[in-house]
């Protein structure tokens, strides 16, 4: 095979996701085919997700409040993450029956700790910053294969809000020459993704649109201490009742009508959130159930609401394509279903439509991580908000 540039060549890449439902790891074990520095065809060969084990789940969420999140406990979690990861890279490296020699690359994104996206002008420097730990020089030297992480601070450094990073991967793969299709991510925070028929790269746009699971998530495990961590399927959901009275009170919240670019996390809708849903559980005598089916209703809101305010009138689409574990809850899509029916979008998720849920933001930081070492620049500005397009990721060799 020839040297330099446009060299066709098949290769494979691991992607590792860790997202901020902190449930654990996904790893895709890729294939790429294709001339190199061109968007390569992708072929999902093996998916894996491995649960954190239960104390370091505690541990990551003891991070997410800086007053425990000690300089050394987050030093140890940054090595101790980088174990797992090399661990899970493997696994499913493995799982796909090839060598370690056979993969090219491996991105990893890493577990989003602290997310702060807006500048604040401190001493005449303009500040925001973003922690993702998972250290990829301990993934680098435990596989022996080439390791990019911590992408988001890139293009954070060139005025974006480093996030939402996927949409860059979702126009290579999704876009359609004649439909505008919106992309709902549902996982911890939900956030969307607008690819308008037949786009260039700058007119998608993509921004969070709120809480995805993570209220979901951080009541039922308040209300069943020990005994849950998430509504499986909805059961509880479906047995309570909207209250009209805490939607509305909670369809205040100023975040929904910030404008775009904009990005959000557990800083806002995180155990905060949740000590003042349960007080006014308490105020009101509201049943958990019923609780619990005001923040599904409120997330599914949420969601139409990012499509009224900031879609409908720009790009209207008749697809949405709802991916990440939310789509696992029946009671949230028929809920969202209702919102999305009356502007005539249809609602399907990754699965109806041929892709896989889980495997997709694992497959994305895989090919972040193909771009970063062929040398390309892998931001969306038109989603972060950076001024420029970046390489991001830091190479552990
Ligand atoms: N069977 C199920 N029933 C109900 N909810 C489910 C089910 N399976 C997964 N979920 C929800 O999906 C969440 C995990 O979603 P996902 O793995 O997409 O999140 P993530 O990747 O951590 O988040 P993000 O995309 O925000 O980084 C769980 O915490 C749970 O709330
Ligand atoms: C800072 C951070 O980790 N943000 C995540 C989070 O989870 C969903 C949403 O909020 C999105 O903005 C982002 O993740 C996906 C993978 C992204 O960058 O596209």
């Amino acid at each position: 095979m020839m040297a330099g540039a446009n060299v066709y060549n098949r290769r494979y890449a691991v992607g590792l996701m860790s997202g901020t439902s902190v449930d654990g790891i996904d790893a895709a074990l890729v294939e790429f085919n294709g001339v190199s520095g061109q968007p390569p065809h992708v072929r999902l060969i093996a998916f894996e997700n491995t649960p954190y084990p239960a104390k370091v789940r505690e541990e990551i969420f003891s991070l997410f409040d800086p007053k425990t999140a000690t300089v050394d406990r987050v030093g140890r979690m940054n090595v101790w993450l980088g174990e797992l990861y090399a661990e899970a890279a493997l696994s499913v490296i493995a799982k796909a029956g090839l060598d370690r020699r056979n993969i090219a690359v491996i991105g990893s994104h890493g577990q989003t700790i602290y997310h702060s996206p807006e500048i604040q002008h401190t001493d005449g420097y303009d500040l925001h910053y973003t922690v993702q730990i998972g250290e990829g020089a301990v993934i680098a030297a435990r596989t022996g294969v080439t390791c990019v992480s911590d992408f988001r601070v890139a293009d954070m450094a060139v005025g974006g809000q480093g996030a939402p990073l996927v949409p860059f991967t979702e126009y290579l793969l999704y876009r359609e020459a004649e439909h505008t299709l919106l992309l709902q991510n549902i996982g911890g925070i939900g956030n969307v993704t607008v690819i308008p028929a037949g786009c260039t790269p700058e007119q998608v746009y993509a921004f969070d649109t709120g809480p995805g699971n993570v209220l979901i998530d951080g009541l039922v495990s308040r209300l069943y201490p020990g005994e849950k961590t998430m509504d499986t399927g909805g059961a509880i959901a479906q047995k309570g009742s909207v209250n009209a009275d805490l939607l509305q009170l909670l369809q205040q919240e100023a975040y929904y009508g910030l404008p775009l670019p904009k990005s959000t996390g557990r800083e806002l809708f995180g155990s905060s959130y949740i000590d003042r849903l349960l007080s006014y559980k308490h105020e009101h005598g509201i049943s958990a159930e019923d609780l619990v089916a005001t923040v599904t209703m409120l997330t599914a809101w949420s969601i139409g609401d990012a499509y009224r305010r900031f879609i409908r009138h720009r790009d209207p689409s008749q697809l949405m394509i709802v991916g990440g574990g939310g789509s696992y809850n029946p009671v949230l899509m028929q809920f969202l279903k209702q919102q999305m029916a009356p502007m005539d979008v249809q609602v399907r998720t990754q699965e109806e439509v041929g892709h896989n849920s889980d495997a997709k933001e694992a497959i994305a930081f895989a090919l972040l991580a193909d771009y970063t070492i062929n040398k390309l620049p892998n931001n969306l500005p038109s989603a972060t908000g950076a001024q420029r397009p970046v390489i991001m990721g830091k190479i552990s060799y």
